[in-house]
């Protein structure tokens, strides 16, 4: 049977569908299980992040998505088509379903922007004409007009990503695939490919998958959000609910960058002793977070707590707040309580013998 066509009515059934999914892989390493068991969607037009830290099995992800690692268990659909047992020939379509970009943008330094953008065409044996026109379409897109004839060399980290994504999207694919994309930049300039990405997002529906260590990444524009540790998803779920309530020690590490922390001169004070004050972390998402959570407790405490730290930030358009009270210890129940029913998530972090 021609693998053309059947690849392309696999596509058809799916188009409607996940563009990745994967069911309980699992790939060893001698005694290290890189991928446990792992199991996720990735669905179409969305922008899912995959979030863990180093030694989580991102890397082993990937080459399992592109066919160059082979799992030793579970499967691998690629717009509804299973890949783990295809032999080369047969990957080679599926790989150029998926655009990759790369920390270090990998562009050939003797070819100008728009050879290096036209490049997977070339390989698809496009007509020169037609790929250079597909190429000034692509810089266009990305904001880089002006720079077909520049080598590499002459462009800003910025400006070589952009060269990046333009290739990555000039064969059409179902998927693009960023690794560490901006982990070599600057933040200005990381926020100007994000909001590329986004819009290239919202513009083609594209759907994108962020494989990252940095999570204001994936707090700028994911939809959803997969954090992997020791080979295993650990936790998954919309960005904004995942940010505002990490269930997982690993999901709490990995955000303590982004999300306010208790001030170090207090949790030094912090004991299990009961008595004094309790300190208190709040974190309430959604409409809650906007509502009259203070006010609330002014008159039902009145002058029985404080706010130490913390604030409200916006995630996906939803309010994430997350804040940290000192109770004096015998009310510390009564408010918890009064804030859980407001839709809040309450930790005692501890006691203090005195303000803190
Ligand atoms: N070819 C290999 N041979 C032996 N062990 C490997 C191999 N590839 C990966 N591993 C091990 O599998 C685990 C997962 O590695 P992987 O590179 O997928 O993690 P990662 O999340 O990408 O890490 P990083 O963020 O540091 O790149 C690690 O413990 C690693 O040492």
């Amino acid at each position: 049977m021609n693998s053309h066509v059947t690849w392309k009515a696999a596509s058809a059934a799916a188009e409607e569908t996940d563009v990745i999914r994967l069911a309980d892989v699992r790939r060893r390493f001698g005694e290290t299980a890189a991928l446990d068991g792992v199991t996720l969607t990735v669905r179409r037009g969305e922008i899912l992040g995959i979030i863990g830290r180093s030694g989580a099995g991102k890397s082993t992800l990937i080459r399992c998505l592109n066919g160059l690692e082979r799992p030793d268990s579970g499967t691998i659909e690629i717009e509804g088509r299973e890949i783990t047992g295809l032999g080369e020939a047969d990957l080679q379509p599926l790989r150029r379903r998926i655009g990759m970009i790369f920390q270090h943008f990998n562009l050939l330094s003797a070819k100008t922007v728009e050879e290096n953008v036209a490049l997977p065409l070339k390989i698809e044996g496009w007509p020169k004409a037609k790929r250079l026109a597909r190429a000034a379409e692509l810089l266009e897109l990305v904001g880089l007009s002006g720079k077909a004839k520049a080598y590499p060399s002459e462009l800003s980290g910025g400006q070589k990503q952009r060269v990046g994504i333009a290739r990555a999207l000039a064969a059409k694919p179902a998927l693009l695939l960023s690794d560490e994309a901006t982990s070599a930049l600057d933040p200005e300039t990381t926020r100007s490919i994000l909001t590329l990405l986004k819009d290239i997002n919202r513009k083609l529906g594209l759907t994108i998958l962020l494989i990252t260590h940095e999570m204001e990444v994936v707090r700028g524009i994911a939809d959803r959000v997969t954090v992997l540790d020791a080979g295993r998803v650990v936790e998954e779920g919309p960005v904004w609910q995942v940010f505002s309530r990490p269930q997982a020690e690993t999901t709490r590490s990995l955000l303590s960058s982004i999300r306010p922390q208790l001030p170090a001169h207090i949790a030094d004070k912090l004991t299990a002793d009961v008595g004094g004050e309790a300190i208190l972390g709040i974190d309430i998402a959604g409409p809650a977070a906007t509502g009259p959570l203070f006010e609330g407790l002014s008159q039902e405490f009145p002058g029985g707590y404080r706010l130490n730290h913390g604030g409200v930030d916006h995630i996906q358009e939803q309010a994430v707040g997350r804040f940290f009270l000192a109770v004096p210890a015998d009310k510390a129940a009564s408010l918890a309580s009064y804030v859980e029913r407001l839709g809040a998530q309450v930790e005692v972090l501890g006691h203090v013998a005195d303000h803190a």
